[in-house]
């Protein structure tokens, strides 16, 4: 199956490179003069610097040419997913179309495999995700994500399509799961970053994972989501990887909060539109969500990181 990636950001990128492992990918980037320079440099230098593109990569701004591929790869910012494919993408489209994108919606508290199949209802479906930083999956390192397709026999295909020698892929049908875990996770980093950075210790971090997972777990038990789902690497595997490494975007932006600082607001930053989204979506169902509410809040300029902490733990004691 050939395969083309749309979104040639950090991502998509590192992406398309562990895919030319296998034979010829497209990797479509929406800037012509980006693409050009990529074409000229061999390398990503705005969003993956020190890495070589592939010669079995072919690089295009031309979408009609990185369309024409058999699996399509969405790997562009959550909140710019449904535009993307409004202008992209014909919704009588009946392609394999994998997000690789992680969170919810704020205008609508849809994630991304909901968002394909509202906007392009006989595609086929999919979403990638789980712990995995560009850098390391172009540099070759060793990487295992989940897959997750409604349809079962079409997620083994797209399996044998997308896994290469560093990238090992396990799938599920449980999309909605695959989307909670990867979406909440980010919140949950950001937390951890703040507390760190506040000097609150590696304890308070711990304590953060475990009750951020527990908050993780409840919301898709409430929406009907397999808690396995969560347990694996979409869930748990991505929160340990994002709780615990500079390396993520979200815990280095609560690591700004938590020292004072400001951060780079071009940086894409998944967990603070989905903290928003997250607060619409359970202020009406009442799922208890405290470190994510508690996130947004701090996000938002409604308090700050003492006032935060003092709220979570002045919390009524209960059973774990
Ligand atoms: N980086 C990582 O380690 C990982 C990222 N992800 C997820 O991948 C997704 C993308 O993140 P990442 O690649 O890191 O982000 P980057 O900021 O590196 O890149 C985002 C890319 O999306 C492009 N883009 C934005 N809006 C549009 C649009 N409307 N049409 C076309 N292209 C658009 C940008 O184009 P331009 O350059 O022209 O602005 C840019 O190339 C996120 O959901 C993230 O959570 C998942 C796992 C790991
Ligand atoms: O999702 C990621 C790792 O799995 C990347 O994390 P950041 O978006 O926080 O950089």
């Amino acid at each position: 199956m050939s395969v083309s990636v749309l979104g040639a950001g950090a991502f998509g990128t590192a992406l398309a490179i562990s895919l030319a492992q296998k034979g010829a990918v497209t990797l479509w980037g929406r800037n012509p003069d980006h693409v050009v320079e990529m074409q000229a440099n061999r390398t990503n230098t705005a969003r993956l610097p020190g890495v070589d593109l592939p010669a079995s990569m072919s690089l295009t701004s031309d979408i009609a040419q990185a369309l024409a591929a058999d699996v399509i790869l969405l790997a562009v910012p959550m909140q710019r997913l449904a535009g993307f494919l409004t202008d992209h993408i014909p919704q009588s489209s009946t392609a394999n179309l994998v997000a690789c994108c992680k969170g919810f919606e704020v205008s609508t508290g849809r994630g991304p495999v909901t968002v394909i199949r509202d906007m392009v209802p006989q595609a086929t479906a999919a979403i990638l995700t789980g712990p995995s930083f560009a850098a390391d999956i172009a540099r070759g390192l060793p990487t295992a994500l989940t897959l997750a397709c409604a349809d079962d026999a079409a997620c083994q295909k797209l399996q044998q399509a997308l896994t290469t020698q560093n990238l090992r892929l396990y799938r599920t049908t449980d999309t909605q799961g695959a989307e909670l875990g990867g979406a909440l996770k980010n919140v949950i980093a950001i937390a951890c970053g703040v507390a760190i950075g506040a000097g609150l210790g590696q304890s308070a971090r711990a304590a953060l994972m475990t009750r951020g997972f527990s908050e993780m777990t409840r919301l898709a038990r409430h929406l009907g989501a397999e808690t396995a789902t969560l347990a694996g690497l979409s869930g748990f595997g991505d929160l340990v990887l994002t709780c615990t490494s500079e390396q993520s975007r979200n815990y280095r932006l609560g690591l700004s909060l938590g020292v004072g600082n400001s951060f780079d607001p071009s940086t894409t930053v998944e967990g603070v539109a989905t903290a928003r989204a997250i607060v619409q979506m359970t202020q009406a169902s009442g799922v208890d969500m405290p470190i994510t509410h508690t996130v947004a809040r701090l996000l938002d300029g409604e308090a700050d990181v003492p006032t935060s902490m003092a709220a979570l733990l002045s919390r009524p004691l209960k059973e774990e």
